[in-house]
């Protein structure tokens, strides 16, 4: 992984509210995020997850207030190849006839730079990163013959290839069976051991639980609880799925956001 500073901070958003067209779907936000974190964005259906983070890849308009990545303003990171996406409910389209090899080395080739050819170090870079997801054995077969949830192993590997600073994963363990989330779990906590940032929106902390070591609860655009992953599950509540029922107060020490009576610094939400 490439050396990060030992100052400043991966994600910093401040009052930033993301969205599209001209209306705001995260409203306000404030979030740091400091290099080597595993977050976890939690929260309801439609409560904006996703659009926090398109709005930090820079894919949604960040429509007031700040948002900074790896030190830079969004848009203006110049290595794209430093931040690596697995987008929410992707697969690899039929139409392209391409194999896990060369959907990994496209990852790869971000880190690199459009026209420039990759070296033995690059095509090994490939070969782990496939390894990690373990599919070595498919490496040669077509991505739209895999499964689904194949599918989404081999996108993160290609997010891995860029050996990026930054991972940011939309559900990435959503559609995928047991012992792949098993897999996936044992990849994020090596990849996450080397120091690098995760972003993790998830609907289930579950199968992340040992590498995921913060979380944030998003509520109709806002950050409702930053803390300790063990209490967000509590702060999500019962309506995290379908917003059903008031939420419920979470255990450990973390944060509700909307408690006046909770000194939130820098984090509140407004
Ligand atoms: N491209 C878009 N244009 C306009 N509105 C959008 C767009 N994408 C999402 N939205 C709206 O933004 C809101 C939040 O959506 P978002 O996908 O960020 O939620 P989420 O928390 O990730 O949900 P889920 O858990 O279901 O994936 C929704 O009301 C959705 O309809």
């Amino acid at each position: 992984m490439s050396q990060h500073p030992a100052a400043g901070t991966a994600v910093r958003l401040r009052d930033a509210s993301i969205g599209y067209g001209d209306v705001p779907i995260v409203s306000r936000v404030d979030l740091t995020v400091r290099y080597g974190e595993a977050l976890a964005v939690l929260g309801s259906n439609g409560s904006g997850k996703t659009t926090l983070a398109r709005g930090l890849l820079g894919l949604a308009p960040v429509l007031g207030g700040e948002v900074e990545l790896l030190g830079a303003p969004v848009g203006r990171l110049r290595e794209r190849g430093r931040v690596g996406y697995v987008p929410q409910r992707h697969t690899v389209s039929g139409a392209v006839p391409a194999t896990v090899r060369e959907v990994v080395a496209v990852g790869r080739l971000a880190r690199l730079g459009l026209f420039r050819r990759l070296g033995a170090a690059d095509r090994a870079a490939v070969g782990e990163a496939v390894a990690a997801v373990g599919l070595a054995d498919r490496m040669e077969e077509p991505v739209a013959s895999l499964s689904g949830g194949q599918q989404r192993r081999v996108l993160v590997a290609r997010a891995l290839a860029a050996q990026p600073e930054l991972l940011i994963m939309d559900e990435p363990t959503a559609g995928v069976d047991a012992a792949s989330q098993d897999a996936l779990a044992a990849v994020l906590a090596r990849v996450s051991a080397t120091g690098t940032t995760l972003l993790v929106v998830t609907h289930e902390t579950g199968p992340l639980s040992g590498v995921l070591t913060r979380a944030v609860v998003v509520d109709h655009g806002r950050i409702r609880y930053d803390g300790p992953l063990a209490g967000a599950d509590a702060a999500a509540g019962p309506g995290r799925h379908d917003h059903c029922g008031p939420p419920a107060e979470p255990a450990g020490t973390g944060y509700r956001l909307d408690q006046p009576t909770v000194t939130t610094g820098s984090r509140g939400s407004r």
